[in-house]
């Protein structure tokens, strides 16, 4: 494993049981707290934005903002919130999805994505691939293209990848780490 691999999975948690018996929850709140980790990991986003072209970056609310913006920052591209349904102000193109533990809607301002844009989605783990599908339905519903999809870490245990297979028709999903 890379030494940058190895960081940040250093950093990363477990937490067994929650938010509910069964679920291996993955926690970066200590990655978060180290800078050396979390800028590895800024530039490691950046990078690969700037590499599939993307002009702007797609981040999932909560964890997907944390990260999501500041490598919209470093990679000099514009950063758009996908938020839980009922939060932005603005008309909305909204998705509804499943989760590993649950289901919700995500919503993002109809007028952030255009034809023309090519849009990274960025978020901290790829699990069910419900919230990364909905993002990625929503995105083309608006017009806009997809760069691809990177996350900090795939759960291999669960069938994300596939789920995504369709919606990502041909574009990469980059995962900085596989557990
Ligand atoms: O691949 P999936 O099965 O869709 O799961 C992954 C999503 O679940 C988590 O978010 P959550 O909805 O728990 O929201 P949070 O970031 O606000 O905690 C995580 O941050 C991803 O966005
Ligand atoms: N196991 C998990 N750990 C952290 N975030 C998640 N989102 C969905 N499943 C998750």
């Amino acid at each position: 494993m890379t030494d940058i691999k190895e960081l940040l999975l250093s950093r990363i948690r477990d937490v067994a049981d929650y938010p509910e018996p069964g679920v291996l929850f993955k926690d970066i709140t200590p990655l978060l707290a180290d800078p050396a980790a979390f800028t590895a990991l800024t530039d490691a986003l950046a990078e690969l934005t700037v590499r599939h072209g993307a002009t702007k970056i797609v981040g999932l609310e909560a964890r997907g903002f944390i990260l999501g913006a500041p490598a919209a920052v470093r990679a000099g591209v514009g950063f758009i919130p996908v938020r839980k349904a009922g939060k932005l102000p603005g008309a909305t193109l909204g998705q509804a999805y499943d989760l590993e533990y649950g289901s919700a809607e995500i919503e993002v301002h109809a007028e952030d994505l255009s034809v023309g844009d090519r849009v990274m989605v960025i978020d901290d783990v790829l699990a069910t691939g419900g919230t990364a599908e909905a993002s990625l339905q929503l995105i083309r519903r608006a017009g806009a293209q997809v760069a691809g999809v990177a996350v900090l870490m795939e759960l291999s245990f669960l069938p994300g990848r596939q789920r995504l297979e369709t919606a990502l028709a041909g574009a990469p999903l980059e995962a900085l780490i596989t557990v």
